[in-house]
C-alpha cells in the first residue's frame, strides 16, 4: 500500500487508528483550541471565524452520549463566545486557561487588588510600546493584554516585541510572558492550558480526551495528557503530540470522522 493510501482526506493513518479506539471510550473529552485549529489565522482577531465543516462536526459530536466538546483559547471567553459560533453545549474556556463556562454559567476572573494595580500598569506600559510602534496592535483581556504584530515587517515586529518585553519587564511586577503566533502577551494570573485541561478532564469524567492545537502554548496541553489520550499538533513546528494534522481542513476532516466513528461505536455498529 503506497503512504498515500494510508492517508484520508489529510488525516494520516496512525491518527484514524487513534481516532477508532478513541471513538470507543465510555466518556469522550474532545478538546479544541480556536485560533489556528478550528479558524483560519487572519491579521484581525475580529474576523477570524470557525471552519463551518468542523462547527457541524462539533454540532454532531455535542449531541452524542457521553460526548462533551470543549474551546481552549487563549482569547477571552467574550471574545472566544463572539467569533467561535460553537453550538449550545459547548464548554469554553478563555485566557490560557483562566476564564471558564462548563455550562454552569460563566466564571469570571476575580483579580486581587495587587492584580488590579498590576494590570493597569501593564495597561499603561504596553499603550506606551503601541504608540513608539503604530503598526502594531493591542488586545485587551480581563487579566492582560496582548500585543499583535502580524503583518508587520519581520525586523520591526521584532523590535517591538523586545520593546514590549523589556517595557514591561522594567516597570510591571508580577506578569507571566507568553509568546504566541505574531504576537506576545502578558498576564497578571498565572493559566495554563496543562491546568484547563487537568480541571476538563475531572469536570467531565472523562475516560480518553483529544486535544489539537497549533501554537506554543497548547505544548502544556499536550503534556497534560495520559495514555490513551490523542495529541494533534496542527501546523509545523515542535511539539509533544504524536499526531499532526497540515491545516484547519484537516481538523474538520478528522472532527467528521470522530463524530461518525462515534456514532457508528454508540449505535452499536
Ligand atoms: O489559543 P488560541 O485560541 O489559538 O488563541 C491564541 C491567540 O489567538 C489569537 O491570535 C492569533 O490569531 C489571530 C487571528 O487569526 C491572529 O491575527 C494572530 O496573529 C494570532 O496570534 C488571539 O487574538 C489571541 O488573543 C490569542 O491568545
Amino acid at each position: 500500500m503506497t503512504q498515500q493510501a494510508h492517508v484520508f482526506d489529510g488525516v494520516p493513518g496512525p491518527l484514524l487508528e487513534a481516532l477508532r479506539s478513541l471513538a470507543r471510550t465510555a466518556q469522550l473529552t474532545v478538546a479544541l483550541d480556536f485560533d489556528g485549529v478550528l479558524a483560519p489565522l487572519v491579521d484581525r482577531p475580529n474576523d477570524a471565524r470557525s471552519d463551518p465543516r468542523s462547527l457541524q462536526a462539533i454540532s454532531d459530536l455535542v449531541l452524542l452520549s457521553g460526548t462533551t466538546v470543549a474551546l481552549v483559547s487563549g482569547r477571552s471567553l467574550e471574545s472566544l463566545r463572539a467569533v467561535s459560533g460553537s453550538p449550545d453545549g459547548v464548554l469554553l474556556i478563555g485566557s490560557h486557561g483562566a476564564e471558564y463556562d462548563l455550562g454552569e454559567g460563566r466564571a469570571g476572573i476575580a483579580l486581587t487588588a495587587e492584580e488590579k494595580r498590576a494590570l493597569t500598569e501593564l495597561e499603561r506600559a504596553i499603550t506606551s510600546v503601541a504608540s513608539r510602534h503604530p503598526e502594531s496592535r493591542v488586545e485587551s483581556k480581563p487579566a492582560g493584554i496582548a500585543l499583535h504584530t502580524r503583518g508587520m515587517d519581520p525586523d520591526a515586529a521584532s523590535a517591538t516585541q523586545r520593546d514590549a518585553s523589556h517595557t514591561v519587564g522594567a516597570s510591571v511586577l508580577g506578569v507571566t510572558q507568553r509568546a504566541g503566533k505574531d504576537v506576545v502577551e502578558f498576564s497578571v494570573v498565572t493559566a495554563t492550558k496543562g491546568e484547563a485541561m487537568q480541571r476538563l478532564r475531572l469536570h467531565t469524567t472523562a475516560t480518553a480526551m483529544l486535544y489539537a492545537g497549533d501554537d506554543v502554548t497548547d505544548e502544556d496541553a499536550f503534556a497534560a495528557l495520559e495514555p490513551g489520550d490523542v495529541s494533534v499538533k496542527v501546523g509545523a513546528g515542535a511539539t509533544a503530540a504524536l499526531h499532526r494534522l497540515h491545516g484547519t481542513a484537516e481538523v474538520a476532516q478528522m472532527l467528521r470522522v470522530l463524530a461518525s466513528d462515534r456514532r457508528n461505536h454508540l449505535l452499536g455498529a
